[in-house]
């Protein structure tokens, strides 16, 4: 470890240095990134002082370590952050550095901010304009359009989604709620995204799209069912309807589907199986691919660009559900059921769909969820689905 890392170890806890350094990147018109991947101890943050913009058939494996974000909508583009700087933490402190962006990160940090001991100023974050008056229709005759729409066999499911605007507690604070969301949800990807392209957006998702360790395992999974978790629940005598099932084994169909584009038959599955997401409890198969046993090491990338957007929160089929959407839903989901991640970081492809997530405004924050609905859905249920989905976040931040 280099000397001056050391000296501020011993000082600054790691809230201070990730609120110095949110508000560096913010004064700057820089863009940051924070996560926290799922059951793992080690908080990261990226700032990045020019994004890039990629194409949708980038290769992602190509890159030098950085955080994507993308939009809903696959024909905008992904934003890449490549990492200018970076910085680890484990139990509250600052990590000794692990690569040479970060050896070099922690030294520009002593030299940039020399006063350690002064508390820092509010943690600021970019807002981009953003109308919060969504003229949507209502959600129960969303849902009700989107049976009926299923009934005429335009398409087998469908994923209507909402907003909801909220007032920000006034004693709102960006790192405190990271640190809470890492503590309530340890198997979620924690992640604060800030930059002036896209805003500030805050999440807790449950759901890996691409992940790719060590250039050889490639994984993905097939989410979907919801019911509320209460604690204790005994996960092995959870039942699901007949229409969860299903709703889950059109994700499945949907993924399989994607491999047989790419005549990969080499895939493991497992599952379902239920398992806890914060609040709630969903259906999940696991995939995973040996993409050194079938000599494919680009399967990450390949894979990203046909299974986004997932039947979990777009449809089956893809495109009719997907028109479905854009006509009817009534807003621009923006980067909510689109993905991000880290890319490259410590060798590995961590790519996840950004759902129970808010974007950050003044004083405000929208909230975005959705739910899948099939021929059997209810729209009273799939309402209160969204209500409860919205409560991952809101249950932490009005702790906060
Ligand atoms: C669409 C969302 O979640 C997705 C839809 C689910 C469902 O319909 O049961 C469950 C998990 C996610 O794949 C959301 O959280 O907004």
């Amino acid at each position: 470890m280099n000397k001056v890392a050391s000296v501020s170890t011993s000082i600054l806890h790691e809230t201070e240095y990730v609120a110095r350094l949110i508000n560096y990147a913010v004064e700057n018109q820089y863009s940051v990134a924070v996560w926290r991947l799922p059951n793992d101890p080690v908080r990261h943050l990226i700032i990045s002082r020019k994004p890039q913009h990629l194409k949708r058939d980038a290769a992602l494996e190509e890159l030098e370590q950085g955080f994507i974000f993308a939009p809903f909508d696959r024909n905008n583009d992904t934003i890449y952050l490549p990492a200018d700087y970076k910085f680890s933490f484990a139990d509250g402190a600052l990590k000794p550095a692990e690569d040479p962006v970060e050896a070099t990160s922690y030294t520009w940090f002593e030299e940039q901010f020399t006063n350690t001991i002064a508390p820092h100023d509010a943690v600021k974050y970019h807002r981009i304009e953003q109308s919060t008056h969504h003229t949507v229709i209502p959600y129960i005759d969303l849902v009700k359009k989107s049976v009926h729409e299923i009934e005429k066999g335009t398409f087998e499911k469908v994923v209507p989604s909402r907003s909801k605007v909220i007032d920000l507690p006034l004693e709102f604070d960006i790192v405190y709620s990271f640190q809470n969301l890492c503590n309530a949800y340890p198997n979620a990807l924690i992640s604060f995204v800030s930059s002036p392209q896209t805003g500030s957006w805050l999440g807790a998702t449950p759901e890996v799209l691409v992940s790719v360790e060590d250039k050889t395992i490639f994984r993905t999974v097939a989410l979907a069912g919801t019911q509320p978790y209460n604690a204790g629940i005994d996960l092995k005598s959870v039942a699901w309807t007949q229409k969860e099932i299903e709703e889950q084994a059109l994700v499945e169909r949907y993924v399989i589907s994607c491999f047989k584009k790419i005549r990969v038959r080499e895939y493991d599955e497992y599952g379902p199986k239920t398992v806890v997401a914060g609040n709630l409890m969903h259906l999940k198969s696991d995939f995973t691919v040996d993409m050194k046993a079938i000599n494919f090491p680009q399967l990450g990338s390949v894979m990203l660009q046909l299974l986004h957007p997932t039947s979990a929160v777009c449809g089956m089929p893809l495109e009719p559900a997907l028109d479905f959407l854009y006509e009817h839903e009534g807003y621009n989901r923006q980067f909510y059921a689109g993905f991000l991640g880290p890319v490259n970081v410590a060798n590995n492809i961590n790519i996840f769909v950004n759902l129970r997530c808010m974007q950050l405004l003044d004083s405000k924050a929208i909230l975005y969820a959705g739910a899948g609905v099939t021929v059997d859905s209810s729209p009273e249920k799939e309402w209160n689905e969204t209500e409860i989905k919205f409560n991952t976040l809101l249950n932490v931040i009005r702790k906060a």
